[in-house]
């Protein structure tokens, strides 16, 4: 039998604590699996007095330096999130010779690009299956099963705590705080939840998605991003009477003018099979050249779905590690495409207004789009409370800039007492 692989786990929070239980659970079958046993020989954490059931306490520690300078550990995951200290450990690891395993969108939505060249320098693996849509094989299907594609568009629902909040207020009609808490007691959420409902953890993983479809490095900054936290259950209501769902997507598509790629909220119609795509459960389509379409869905989040992932990168590596081809797939970035702005893209919005109730509002708002270019294709308008009713306008295919100037010269009318919400719509 082959000598044992010794790993290191950076973390021991959901993800961890997850990785430590299926490595433990596939303990006997692993020399099958991955050609050798897969022994865990440290567990790097903050608090290493921590008492921590089940998990052999001999194994924890406080001090990188135990495992970086450790020449048995071969394979070095990363599963403490954020930036640092996690940049600079997985740098000293990769520098060190040792091979990468990660959870860590935050970081290779913004480094990866000079981690996997450094990877690369140190014959190297650098996975991070888990760092997009959890448990969802994504990462490895567009840099290997994919490879002969020429990708045009993604689009999917990537961020589980949004999915789960804005199922639990379409379905149970509960409030966003409590479905939030559950979403992190249930161990979906960020350490920082804002990163979920503010649709940051979102928008990283589309724009690691984004640079391996299209073959150009595309980072996080460049993604235009909206979050979930102005979706108020009155959208919602609306969305149902009119036989749509709100969901959080992630969109990107390879336009001959460049690469477009954003987070939104949209309104997308039920019989949409993202639609249907509920609670922590994330989805991928894909459409290529060759492929056509295809779709991927499964849990985007939690423990044992994301330990899924990790593990599976960690047997993978080691299958590498035996065969001795570790860095066989790199960065597959090769070209340098231009990502669009925001404002020159083009789509369909719902617009909820509060307005005054008298006569002549509906034509004072119907002027202003159709004078910046907006035409509408349906209008709903509620009875009156107060003094002022629900307008909803529907809009057709419109230029980002385009709604920006209507809706700043609507904000300025006083027939418009507020612009409660603007969605797109798919
Ligand atoms: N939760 C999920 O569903 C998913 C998470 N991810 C990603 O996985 C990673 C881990 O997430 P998760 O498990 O939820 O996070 P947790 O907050 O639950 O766990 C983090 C762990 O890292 C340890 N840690 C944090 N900072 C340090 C440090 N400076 N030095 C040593 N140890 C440290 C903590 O130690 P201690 O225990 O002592 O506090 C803890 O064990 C993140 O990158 C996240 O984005 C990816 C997909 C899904
Ligand atoms: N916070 C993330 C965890 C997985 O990436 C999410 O909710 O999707
Ligand atoms: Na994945």
């Amino acid at each position: 039998m082959n000598k044992p692989i010794r790993i290191a786990l950076l973390g021991l929070g959901t993800v961890g604590g997850g990785v430590y239980k299926l490595l433990s659970m596939r303990a006997q079958e692993m020399p099958q699996i991955a050609g050798a046993p897969i022994e865990i020989s440290h567990i790097l954490v903050r608090n290493a007095n921590k008492e921590r059931p089940g998990v052999d306490a001999a194994l924890l520690t406080d001090n990188w330096q135990d495992i970086v300078s450790d020449p048995e550990v071969s394979i070095v995951v990363e599963l403490m999130g954020g930036m640092e200290p996690a940049h600079t450990y997985i740098s000293e690891a990769l520098a060190a010779g040792k091979n990468v395993v990660t959870a860590n969108k935050d970081l290779m939505a913004v480094h990866g690009g000079e981690l996997l060249d450094l990877a690369e320098q140190h014959h190297c693996d650098l996975q991070f299956e888990a760092a997009v849509a959890g448990a969802i094989p994504i990462i490895r299907p567009l840099k290997q099963c994919l490879a002969g594609n020429e990708i045009s568009e993604i689009m999917g629902i990537v961020n589980g705590t949004t999915n789960y909040i804005l199922t639990r207020m379409t379905q149970d009609g509960m409030e966003f705080d409590d479905a939030l808490a559950m979403a992190t007691e249930l161990g979906y959420a960020e350490a920082d939840p804002t990163a979920d409902i503010e649709g940051y953890d979102a928008g990283r993983k589309m724009a690691i998605m984004a640079s391996i479809a299209f073959h150009s490095r595309v980072t996080f900054e460049q993604v235009y991003t909206e979050g979930i936290t102005n979706i108020h259950a009155t959208d919602i209501r609306y969305a149902k009477e009119m036989g749509k769902a709100i969901k959080l997507l992630g969109v990107a598509c390879n336009t001959p003018e460049g690469i477009e790629v954003r987070v939104h909220p949209m309104l997308i119609p039920d019989s949409h099979p993202l639609a249907t795509v509920n609670d922590a459960f994330n989805a991928v389509f894909v459409h290529g050249d060759a492929l056509d379409d295809a779709m991927f869905m499964g849990r985007g989040a939690g423990e044992m779905p994301t330990a899924s992932a990790v593990t599976g990168d960690i047997i993978d590596t080691a299958r590498n590690l035996l065969m001795g081809c570790t860095g066989r797939i790199g960065c597959t970035c090769y070209k340098e495409l231009p990502v669009k702005a925001i404002d020159d893209i083009k789509s369909k919005y719902f617009i909820r207004l509060r307005v005054e109730d008298r006569p002549g509002v509906l034509a004072g708002v119907s002027g202003v789009l159709g004078n910046n270019g907006v035409s509408i294709s349906q209008v709903i308008q509620k009875a009156s409370k107060g003094g002022s009713s629900d307008l909803v306008v529907i809009t057709d295919t419109v230029r980002e800039r385009h709604i920006r100037d209507a809706l700043t010269i609507l904000r300025s009318m006083s027939m418009v007492r507020d612009i409660a919400s603007v969605i797109r719509v798919y």
